[in-house]
């Protein structure tokens, strides 16, 4: 039985009439595939890196697994339509932390038409994308059992600043974080979070090291998607922190050079969640919310989900 994810937090969802990803029960994520060129991109990039052996094994359980295409009722109402099946995931996390942290300060490869640069180069200059080197494009921190999760409108964290940026990667691993708290976060879970020999910080420094070197695709418009148990992590257990890559509808072949451009966001990205544990109490007084303009970002509700 097919069913729309709890736990999306950007792209297409599917849900009142729209078209959007399913799930079903045996852990598998159905992302349908667009009519136009992203569609097929997507398929190819899978089809081509499940069997390039090229791929060390320790860079591969970085990707979700992929189990082919399949034809399934889509979301929308409207027929049989061609899904990416793919790993689910959450599946298996009750209440999980996620943020999708989409890297480059590019999003669309040279190929792309002048329309779609155009779109592209807006929205990169409107967001962190130029500056930073990514952008945060979903987020759902979870709070408590009693307030469930907070998920603030998406449109409120991705322009923000660099002092913004780091406030919410501190959020992210923090105890006292909430929609109705602006107090600084305690970053709390940072050092099993991020830190450690398993953390998160650990494993994008293995990415980055696979990324000085390969030159067999240029991942444009792809995300980190960070997951961890919060509720673990109150117990005192192992969060289950990790990332996996994910959205690949452009990606296109790296023609024997670097990837300079998701090398340099993960570079960035990989600075920023440095400074959090290396300065776990230095929080972000000079970047207060009401100075910048981005007020939103903290008056988002929690969501019970
Ligand atoms: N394999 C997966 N398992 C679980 N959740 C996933 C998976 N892939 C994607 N998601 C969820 O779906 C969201 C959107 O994914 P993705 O970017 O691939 O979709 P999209 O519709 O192409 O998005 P966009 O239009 O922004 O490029 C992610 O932020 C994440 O929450
Ligand atoms: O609507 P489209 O054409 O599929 O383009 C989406 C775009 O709408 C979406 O922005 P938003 O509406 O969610 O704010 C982009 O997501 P980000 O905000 O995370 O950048 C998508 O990336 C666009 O899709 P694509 O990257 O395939 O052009």
């Amino acid at each position: 039985m097919l069913k729309v994810p709890d736990h999306q937090v950007a792209g297409h969802q599917a849900g009142d009439g729209k078209l959007g990803s399913l799930i079903d029960d045996s852990g598998r994520f159905y992302k349908p595939l667009q009519g136009d060129e992203r569609g097929s991109r997507e398929v190819t990039f899978y089809t081509s890196f499940s069997s390039n052996t090229r791929i060390p094994d320790h860079i591969r359980r970085f990707f979700p697994v992929f189990y082919g295409t399949q034809l399934i009722e889509a979301s929308d109402g409207s027929g049989l339509l061609p899904h990416l099946v793919l790993q689910d995931l959450v599946s298996g996390r009750l209440n999980p932390s996620i943020m999708d942290i989409k890297i480059g300060s590019r999003t669309w490869a040279p190929q792309a038409s002048n329309d779609y640069i155009e779109k592209c180069l807006k929205k990169d200059r409107e967001t962190s994308s130029l500056p930073l080197g990514f952008r945060i494009s979903g987020l759902q921190i979870y709070v408590s059992k009693e307030l469930g999760f907070w998920k603030p409108e998406r449109t409120s964290f991705q322009r923000l600043s660099a002092d913004n940026v780091r406030l919410v990667l501190r959020k992210f691993v923090s105890s006292n974080t909430s929609a109705e708290s602006d107090s600084e976060p305690d970053c709390s879970f940072a050092s099993i979070v991020y830190g450690g020999s398993t953390g998160i910080l650990a494993q994008l420094l293995e990415l980055k090291s696979w990324f000085e070197d390969q030159t067999i695709y240029h991942f444009y418009s792809c995300s980190v998607l960070l997951t961890y148990e919060k509720e673990l992590a109150l117990k005192g257990r192992i969060p289950g922190a990790e990332f996996k890559l994910i959205d690949f509808a452009h990606v296109v072949e790296g023609g024997g050079v670097i990837d300079h451009n998701f090398l340099g966001g993960l570079c960035s990205l990989i600075k920023f969640i440095s400074e959090i544990l290396t300065t776990p109490d230095e929080c972000t007084s000079k970047a207060s919310p009401k100075d910048s303009g981005e007020n939103r970002l903290w008056s988002g509700n929690a969501n019970n989900e």
